[in-house]
């Protein structure tokens, strides 16, 4: 129980609901119990009317207030039970709410090491269906409990008032009951996890198939894939069929055990009317009732047990990745202007998890408002530069200073909302190409996502879409070209006008002319603000203040177009390359 300890604070949040919960619970219970009471009632009138100590009038109404007795607290335990579901599982549902809130939030402070070292499924298992486990335990797991709790109490001091020797048979066989349902809880509960993991392989296998269907039609590889499914889905199939056999036990169990209380209270029940130890057969059919009430509460102590055993392994799944500082924590709370003045000054830095180094001593300036461009082979260290520069990971050795002041020593979201960044894969969400472009920007209006498309040069290509802006992009939307996806990317950042604009190669899908429109473009926008173009293109370095050229994450060329054509090297070589192969075309 100790990692539920940390639902504590949700039951304290909604104490008063699991009060009143708990009191209603109490409540219906007690009016359940008139039930078995009246039913004896009945039956000693009955026997008082035959032995002719009653008259018929006298009969008939004492049958009537009875009976009425009985409806009337079943309908009274009715309408409890109804507001005892609405309050213990509710508050189980606002706890799954609050739970899955804290563990998003803590998701979204984690730093993209963390995504890198776990799997996304894991993560969305860990939030869904663990917390649909943890949430079983605050709820129907809690509310069994008081159920149970209440209903055995109040029912074993009736039994034991009226018939002692009776009440202690007819209990006997219940614990048997209470660890049968234990013990096939538990395999229910192991074989069906083993039915989940295939369905979720049969899923993934299902869903990377319909997503790579273009690669998979034009291998001609659909007959293995079937062949593969097949194996799949048959495996899943054994796997349930092997689940369906323990749940099919569970009933019978209990009917088994029931009858078997059924039959012990009649046997003892009668011997003891035949030797006058008690005094009506009422009492008989007062004890089968009791015994009936209490078989699913005793039941559940053995489910109960397993849910609370399944919640424990799931919250401590969460847990492991609750615990998780983020790397990368803000350390500044006021709020801190950024101007874009960037400096790197012997900068050093290695992935911890492939121990790649992909900087080393790396130095250079760029003054608010200029333009840097680096330029380098692949897996040189540019991208790595514009990670560093976005503080997505700490450097190991040298500073990173923006105005003067050290990146880790500014407000982290101060720093993050003036960057506008394009990725080299442009992302973009199941979503309106407007939206797309306004997630930059909330409270754009759509003059302003129109003049960012105008600028990133995609304007023209989303108005001929049937529904233009609002036209869906993603899994159920329109598919775009590489070009497309990498222009309204664009569009995205530039709709912000943040201080720093970084663009990771995301001109390489675009045609020259488009590439260099859009520069133009550029050019004008990011005035007064620093950017920095990594790319493999000289076309989109010329015209910048500095360009710098990176080998195996060292500086090896610094300058301006015109010192580094005149100085040999990667730059010139570059250059002459990317010229001739441009007249050729
Ligand atoms: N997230 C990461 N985790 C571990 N290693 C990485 C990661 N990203 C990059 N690397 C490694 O760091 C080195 C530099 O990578 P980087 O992406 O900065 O190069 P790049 O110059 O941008 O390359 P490209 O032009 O192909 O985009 C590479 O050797 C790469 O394998």
């Amino acid at each position: 129980m100790k990692e539920l300890q940390h639902l504590n604070k949700y039951f304290l949040k909604y104490k008063s609901h699991l009060i009143i919960g708990s009191i209603i619970t109490v409540v219906a219970r007690i009016f359940l119990l008139f039930t078995p009471r009246y039913v004896k009632e009945i039956f000693v009138t009955i026997e008082r009317y035959a032995d002719n100590l009653i008259t018929k009038e006298a009969f008939k109404a004492e049958l009537t207030t009875a009976i009425l007795y009985i409806i009337g607290a079943a309908v009274i335990a009715g309408i409890l039970t109804f507001f005892m579901r609405q309050t213990i599982i509710n508050v189980s549902r606002y706890i799954e709410y609050d739970l899955k809130n804290e563990i998003y939030a803590h998701y979204q402070k984690l730093s993209s090491n963390f995504y890198k070292k776990n799997r996304t499924g894991d993560l969305m298992n860990r939030i869904s269906e663990d917390v649909g486990r943890v949430r079983m335990y605050a709820g129907p797991a809690l509310m069994y409990s008081i159920n149970t709790i209440t209903l055995f109490t109040i029912v074993l001091i009736y039994m034991f008032s009226a018939a002692p020797k009776l009440a202690l048979f007819t209990i006997a066989p219940l614990p048997i009951l209470s660890v049968v349902i234990y013990r096939l809880s538990r395999k229910i509960h192991k074989r069906s996890t083993t039915v989940q993991q295939y369905l979720s392989k049969l899923s993934t296998y299902t869903q990377e198939s319909f997503s790579g269907i273009s690669v998979i039609k034009a291998y001609g590889i659909e007959p293995l894939t079937a062949v593969n499914f097949k194996q799949l889905s048959a495996t899943s199939k054994e796997k349930q069929i092997h689940l369906a056999k323990v749940q099919a036990l569970f009933f019978p169990m209990m009917i088994l055990l029931i009858g078997a209380s059924n039959l012990l209270v009649i046997y003892i029940g009668g011997m003891q009317y035949i030797n006058g130890e008690i005094e009506s057969l009422g009492t008989i059919a007062e004890f089968i009732i009791y015994v009936n009430m209490l078989t699913w509460p005793v039941a559940t102590v053995g489910w109960v047990t397993s849910i609370v055993q399944q919640a424990e392994a799931s919250q401590k799944r969460i847990n492991e990745f609750l615990k998780i500082e983020p790397e990368i924590k803000n350390m500044v709370a006021n709020p801190t202007e950024i101007t874009g003045d960037i400096a790197f000054n012997n900068v050093s830095f290695t992935y911890d998890d492939t121990n790649i180094q992909a900087l080393k001593n790396v130095s250079f300036t760029i003054k608010a408002g200029e333009t840097l461009a680096i330029l380098g082979k692949t897996g040189s260290g540019k991208s790595t530069i514009l990670d560093l520069v976005g503080r997505l990971y700490d450097v190991d050795a040298g500073s990173i200073t923006i105005n003067g002041t050290e990146i880790n020593k500014l407000n982290l979201t101060d720093l993050r909302n003036s960057i506008g960044y394009v990725p080299q894969d442009a992302f973009l969400f199941s979503d309106s190409i407007k939206n797309n472009i306004k997630f930059g920007k909330e409270d754009a209006t759509d003059a302003d996502v129109i003049k960012a498309a105008k600028n990133a040069q995609v304007h023209n290509n989303i108005i001929k879409f049937n529904n233009g802006y609002d036209t869906v992009l993603g899994e159920r939307g329109i598919t775009l070209s590489g070009g497309q996806k990498q222009r309204i990317s664009i569009a995205r950042a530039i709709i912000k006008s943040p201080k720093i604009l970084l663009f990771d190669d995301c001109l390489s899908a675009v045609d020259t002319e488009t590439e260099e429109q859009i520069l133009k473009n550029l050019n004008t926008l990011s005035k007064g603000k620093t950017t920095i173009i990594v790319s493999h293109r000289v076309s989109s370095a010329k015209n910048a203040d500095k360009i710098i050229v990176l080998e195996k994450g060292q500086i090896v060329q610094q300058g301006n177009h015109d010192t580094l054509l005149a100085a040999k090297g990667y730059y010139k070589n570059l250059y002459l390359k990317q010229k001739s192969e441009t007249a050729h075309k």
